[in-house]
């Protein structure tokens, strides 16, 4: 069974088939989406899922790879056929979570990895306890600011408004299972990559992965 044999979502095809869902919050500009590419480069086994957002593509960013940018009228669409895991408005755009595209990577034994906010996040916990969620906090609110100026991706009113929200996220970070304080880059993917190790290796994973040797043990 996979953890999230919930009869209603998930065909299970293999009874050894064991996977996780991570979950990872940020106020915009700590550094989430630069530190989960490089732990995607170390953990190629992880799939990220892509959402889909209403927010126009920043420049270089491509459809179904980065988002599926959509227009209002097409999310709430959406919405309303109860096609999203999860979704939530976050600085003015709404952003969701494919159930299908989740349940079948999960379904698959493949772990996945959802970027989402903290509203997301509270929903994933309710339908998936089993989930482990990591948030990211920038070292102090001038580092946030000039990450976020640095990147130059957006207009300076949009800067302006994440960072006036990055309060109201930061007081859930005490929901997270783990905070990692994003200073020194390789030091917080270390401390990213440690909790994903530990959680592969968390024996009640293990005890299903390996359920056919134990019973061989045991006979
Ligand atoms: N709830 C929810 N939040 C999302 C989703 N995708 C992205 N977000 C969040 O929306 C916020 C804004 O994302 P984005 O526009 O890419 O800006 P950035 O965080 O500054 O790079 C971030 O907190 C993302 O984690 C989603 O599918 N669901
Ligand atoms: N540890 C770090 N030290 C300095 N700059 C960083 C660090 N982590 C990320 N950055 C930079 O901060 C900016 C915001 O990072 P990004 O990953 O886009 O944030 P988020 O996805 O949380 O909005 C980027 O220019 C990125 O290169």
């Amino acid at each position: 069974m996979t953890r999230y044999a919930d009869s209603s979502e998930v065909q299970v095809q293999n009874a050894s088939v064991v996977s996780t869902l991570f979950v990872v919050a940020a106020p915009s500009g700590a550094g989430k989406s630069t530190l989960v590419n490089a732990l995607l480069e170390r953990e190629p086994a992880i799939s990220l899922s892509v959402s889909h957002t209403t927010r126009p593509p920043r420049p270089g960013e491509q459809y179904g790879r980065h988002y599926y940018f959509v227009e209002r009228a097409e999310f709430e669409r959406e919405v309303a056929e109860g096609i999203f895991l999860e979704h939530a408005e976050v600085h003015g755009n709404l952003y969701g979570t494919s159930r299908d595209k989740v349940q079948g990577l999960l379904a698959q034994g493949r772990d996945v990895l959802l970027e989402i906010d903290w509203q997301g996040a509270a929903q994933i916990r309710k339908s998936k306890p089993d989930c482990v969620s990591v948030f990211i906090l920038p070292p102090s609110r001038i580092e946030l600011e000039r990450r976020l100026r640095g990147r130059g991706s957006d207009a300076p009113e949009v800067i302006e408004r994440r960072l006036r929200n990055s309060r109201g996220e930061i007081a859930h970070a005490h929901e997270f299972d783990y905070i990692i304080v994003n200073d020194r880059f390789e030091d917080a993917l270390d401390e990213l990559q440690a909790i994903v190790r530990a959680v592969r290796l968390r024996s009640s994973l293990q005890c299903r992965r390996h359920e056919a040797l134990i019973a061989e043990l045991l006979a």
